[in-house]
């Protein structure tokens, strides 16, 4: 393990019925290093994620945060800081902004500091405004602010996003990215992003790998950069 490594996963697996999406997949994220995993439909991004975080049945030879293997459960994988943001977002669109928002650290047993809450509002000045509004009156771009605003205060080392783009117009994806450049840069936080649109993606990620036949293989960031949304990318290396 590199010094700087706090995400390894070594093996990966997960299978549904016969069906093998995930086989041997290997990943590391490091202190403050954005990750791009990316691919077309069905190549199993989403599923490796679940797995990740404990969600969806999976065998692995490790998935350990900072050289300690992780727990296999949903909310001890989160408590010991691998925060996920799924598809969809996972708002209560009932509850208000702040308690979305609150939720992040009450799902595991803790408060929400002032501090924290500060810390968020800065990273999403654009929520501010709107803490007190039921999050499902919000636009699609406030709202993904709100999801990673929730997985970043529960105090997250490494923090997953999937499709965070997804139906959002281009500048709010832009202010997003930067965000989240500037919480990896700022903060040591490591990010691992799945994304259609890989071109945005290139634009703020460290490496970048996709999974062809189950398996993990690295991709040439510039070569994204080229891609259209959907390319599966050209291995750096066969
Ligand atoms: N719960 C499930 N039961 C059975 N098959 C599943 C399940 N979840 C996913 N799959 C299948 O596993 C494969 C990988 O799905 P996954 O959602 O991980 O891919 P993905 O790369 O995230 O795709 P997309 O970009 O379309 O979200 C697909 O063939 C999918 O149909």
């Amino acid at each position: 393990m590199s010094r700087d490594n706090l995400l390894t996963v070594r093996g990966l697996a997960v299978a549904y019925g016969a069906a093998r999406v995930v086989d041997h997949l290997d990943l590391t994220v490091s202190v403050g290093e954005i990750v791009a995993l990316v691919g077309p439909n069905g190549a199993g991004k989403t599923s490796t994620l679940r797995a990740l975080s404990a969600m969806t049945p999976h065998r692995a030879e490790e998935i350990s945060l900072a050289g300690t293997p992780l727990p296999r459960r949903p909310d001890a994988t989160a408590a010991r800081g691998l925060s996920h943001v799924p598809e969809g977002r996972g708002l209560i669109s009932t509850l208000t902004v702040r308690q979305n928002i609150e939720l992040g650290a009450a799902a595991l047993g803790r408060r929400l500091s002032r501090k924290s809450l500060g810390e968020m509002l800065t990273l999403f000045p654009a929520i501010e405004p709107h803490l007190d509004r039921k999050a499902g009156d919000l636009s699609g771009g406030q709202q993904q602010m709100i999801a990673v605003a929730r997985g970043l205060a529960a105090d997250a080392r490494v923090l997953m996003v999937d499709e965070l783009s997804l139906g959002l117009a281009p500048a709010v994806v832009s202010d997003l990215l930067i965000a989240l450049r500037g919480v990896a840069d700022d903060r040591g936080v490591g990010l691992l992003l799945v994304d259609q649109n890989v071109r945005a993606l290139a634009q703020i990620s460290d490496t970048a790998l996709t999974i062809r036949d189950g398996r993990g293989v690295a991709v040439d960031l510039t070569q994204l950069d080229v891609m259209h949304s959907d390319y599966l990318g050209r291995p750096t290396s066969t």
